[in-house]
């Protein structure tokens, strides 16, 4: 049986859909489970946070997962990237509030504030640019940061840019453009090569159908 794990969140039901596309049949109501099989028992399902995925992925616990591009950099995760999915597309880009006096990250002086969940995305853009930064770390709500005066600025995740309008926020420069992938555990695809491969065989052919 193929272990697989899918991302809770906005790229739950875009996984579970591409899966279902595939011919597998997944309950289309499993309530509060987190662990699933499909009614042929070809996959074995488990639901994780997208930042424990690296985890669950370089532990060996599955063999392939669903994942964010964004997480894959932030985590520098260890993993074969085998397919680019299509979904779950935003970029991870550098905003400033309106009143903000800076419109470039060229703008920033020194001991700039930052507010984000991407540390070491943040870390590194800052240190190629040779801006020196305090990062704060915050689990959600990034965009409140700088409008309640907690940082200069953010570094976060912008799809439609609904939450950057609504809060008042500039975006001045993307660090990254995501979209979700298909990734491998290397020393499963080594183990369990033909299954994996006859999965990514059926993915692709999915997504060669939509795109
Ligand atoms: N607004 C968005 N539009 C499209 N894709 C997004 C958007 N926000 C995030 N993503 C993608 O979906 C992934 C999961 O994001 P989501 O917001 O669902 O979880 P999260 O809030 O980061 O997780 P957690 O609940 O663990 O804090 C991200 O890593 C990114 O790849
Ligand atoms: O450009 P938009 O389409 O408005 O999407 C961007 C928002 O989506 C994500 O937030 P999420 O909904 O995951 O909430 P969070 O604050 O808990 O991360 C991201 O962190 C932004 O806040």
């Amino acid at each position: 049986m193929l272990k697989i794990a899918v991302p809770k969140g906005v790229l739950f039901d875009p996984s579970l859909k591409l899966l279902k596309n595939c011919g597998y049949k997944i309950p289309s109501d499993f309530g509060r489970k987190l662990l699933i099989e499909d009614s042929n028992q070809q996959l074995s399902l488990i639901i994780v946070r997208p930042f424990d995925m690296p985890l669950y992925v370089e532990e060996g616990v599955v063999d392939v997962a669903f994942i964010g591009k964004d997480v894959i950099e932030e985590t520098s995760m260890s993993c074969f990237e085998i397919l680019d999915l299509g979904y779950g597309q935003c970029r991870l880009s550098v905003a400033v509030p309106g009143f903000s006096p800076y419109r470039s990250v060229e703008d920033f002086h020194s001991f700039i504030k930052v507010g984000s969940k991407y540390q070491n995305l943040s870390k590194k853009f800052f240190i190629e640019k040779g801006i020196q930064v305090r990062i704060f770390p915050l689990g959600g709500s990034v965009e409140l940061s700088p409008i309640v005066g907690l940082s200069d600025a953010i570094i976060d995740l912008v799809s439609t840019g609904n939450t950057l309008k609504a809060n008042n926020l500039i975006e001045i420069e993307t660090i990254l453009f995501s979209t979700s992938r298909l990734v491998v555990n290397d020393a499963k695809y080594r183990l369990k090569r033909k299954e994996i491969n006859e999965f990514i065989l059926r993915v692709k052919e999915v997504l060669d159908d939509i795109y």
